[in-house]
């Protein structure tokens, strides 16, 4: 068949994550399963995006990249594609960007003609102009069924969310802190017109024909069933979507910085592409790394509207620090390539933000987890992890407030390293070994993904 030619049984899948990249690396890693399946992708990206998510994409003739634009909106400064460039308000008035898009996809979704549309939480207009066009979508959620299922049916009030909500599934997570129950209130903050997530979660969930939720039974079968329960529609399974081993090469400046270090004895911190610390909050975690002893690489993230991010650093970092730590220590403001980074030999800690992708990159490595989450659904993760999982450690933090100390990170990380807390140590690494040997099982992993291509095609 000429690669021109469309075999009438090929799946054809459109892809539109929302512009984050916590969003778009799921939806890339799905499709890089699903392709390899025969389904063919057309992958919609703002233009910004692209090269990244072309070198994550598989370089397959079945996959193209469908540039959009974004209308110009006031608040959002044009050439900023993603939300790891952009200011939290910024981010919002992406939302209302996105929903401008309308007419643009209606177009060309019905240029395209694909079977399926999978869509993410702000897009969720998809599904009414899908299914104008005899398109079926499907809402798919990059956050893990825990912090999907422990949000759901909720009132506006943050001591409703103290609490696991009546029915809950009986587990590990009974209640959260007072300043994680309080984050949680963003989910229903609409700002200028702009719905709030609860409601686009809901539209999507309400409108879609199914949902895709990046997970498996074997792992959190107890929130999926619940969330079955709620959604009383389909929900699909992908499985981990745990990425290929990275390609490419690691800078070089990092691996011969890298290179240095014995075998495990690196600390490798960092926040994720969409989350900004507070001047406070940076002093007291390089303090606390410096605490350690241990080698260090910390990768610290600013808006787009610091300007000079060296300088930004070199202001808020502690005074004298860089050059106590110069021989062991390295602080870098601005995109790494995280997965090459974890699988360095010299790297046996990772502490982070709790991302769902993140942690699922964690476990592809031989390396320990120190838990920070920041915003949202990596509270939740974290809680998942330290608690059903026991594979990581949580670094304490204050219950009113979520403030941590040098000492918290000193004792977090020292824990995970096993220079303290032998027990606890010895328990976290055996069980992240069993669930990296679980994760990391090829045969396990096409399972998933055979399944859900099975249940794509009866969809469709
Ligand atoms: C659903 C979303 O998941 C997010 O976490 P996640 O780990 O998936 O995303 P990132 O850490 O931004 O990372 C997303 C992807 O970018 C990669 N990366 C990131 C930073 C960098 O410097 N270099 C990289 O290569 C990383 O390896 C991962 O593959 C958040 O919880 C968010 O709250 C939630 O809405």
């Amino acid at each position: 068949m000429s690669s021109g030619a469309v075999a009438s049984d090929e799946l054809h899948i459109a892809m539109f994550p929302f512009f984050a990249f916590g969003h778009i690396n799921s939806f890339i890693q799905l499709s890089n399963k699903l392709v390899l399946y025969g389904v063919r992708i057309s992958f919609l990206s703002a233009p910004g995006n692209i090269p990244r998510t072309k070198s994550s994409l598989l370089d397959s003739p079945k996959i193209q990249i469908i540039p959009l634009s974004i209308p110009p909106v006031e608040g959002l400064p044009p050439g900023l594609d993603s939300t790891s460039e952009m200011t939290p308000a910024m981010a919002e008035t992406l939302k209302k960007a996105l929903d401008l898009m309308h007419p643009q996809i209606k177009t060309l979704l019905s240029q395209l003609k694909p079977r399926l549309v999978v869509f993410d939480f702000v897009q969720s207009w998809v599904p009414r102009i899908a299914s104008e066009l005899g398109i079926k979508s499907l809402f798919f959620s990059t956050f893990s069924a825990v912090s999907d299922a422990y949000i759901d049916k909720r009132k506006q009030e943050s001591h409703d969310f103290m609490k696991s909500p009546i029915g809950f599934p009986c587990t590990s997570l009974v209640s959260v802190k007072r300043y994680e129950a309080e984050n949680f209130l963003y989910v229903f903050k609409s700002s200028d017109g702009s719905p709030s997530v609860y409601s686009r979660v809901s539209e999507a969930i309400k409108g879609c024909n199914a949902v895709i939720m990046k997970t498996f039974n074997e792992l959190e079968r107890p929130y999926v069933d619940y969330l079955r329960s709620q959604f009383q529609k389909p929900v699909l399974l992908s499985g981990p979507l745990v990425p290929e081993p990275p390609s490419g090469m690691l800078e070089e400046r990092w691996a011969k910085w890298l290179d240095q270090f014995p075998s495990k004895s690196v600390v490798y911190c960092s926040c994720g592409s969409e989350n900004f610390l507070s001047d406070d909050q940076i002093q007291e975690l390089t303090l606390g790394l410096e605490l350690t002893g241990q080698p260090f690489f910390l990768v610290l993230n600013f808006p787009n509207d610091v300007v000079d991010k060296d300088a930004k650093l070199a202001e808020v970092l502690p005074q004298g620090f860089l050059e106590r730590v110069k021989d062991r220590g390295i602080v870098h403001a601005g995109w790494v390539q995280q997965q090459l980074i974890l699988a360095h030999d010299s790297v046996g800690c990772y502490m982070c933000h709790s991302g769902f992708s993140s942690v699922v990159e964690a476990f592809m490595n031989d390396l320990q987890l120190v838990l920070f989450p920041i915003k949202g659904d990596q509270f939740l993760n974290a809680k998942f992890i330290a608690g059903d999982m026991k594979a990581g450690i949580e670094v304490n933090r204050r219950d009113a407030d979520g403030y941590f100390g040098r000492e918290d990170v000193n004792v977090a990380v020292r824990t995970a390293m096993g220079d303290i807390h032998k027990d606890a140590y010895i328990s976290i690494r055996e069980n992240h070994r069993k669930w990296r040997e679980f994760l990391m099982n090829k045969e396990m992993q096409t399972k998933f993904i055979a399944h859900l291509v099975v249940e794509l095609k009866t969809l469709a």
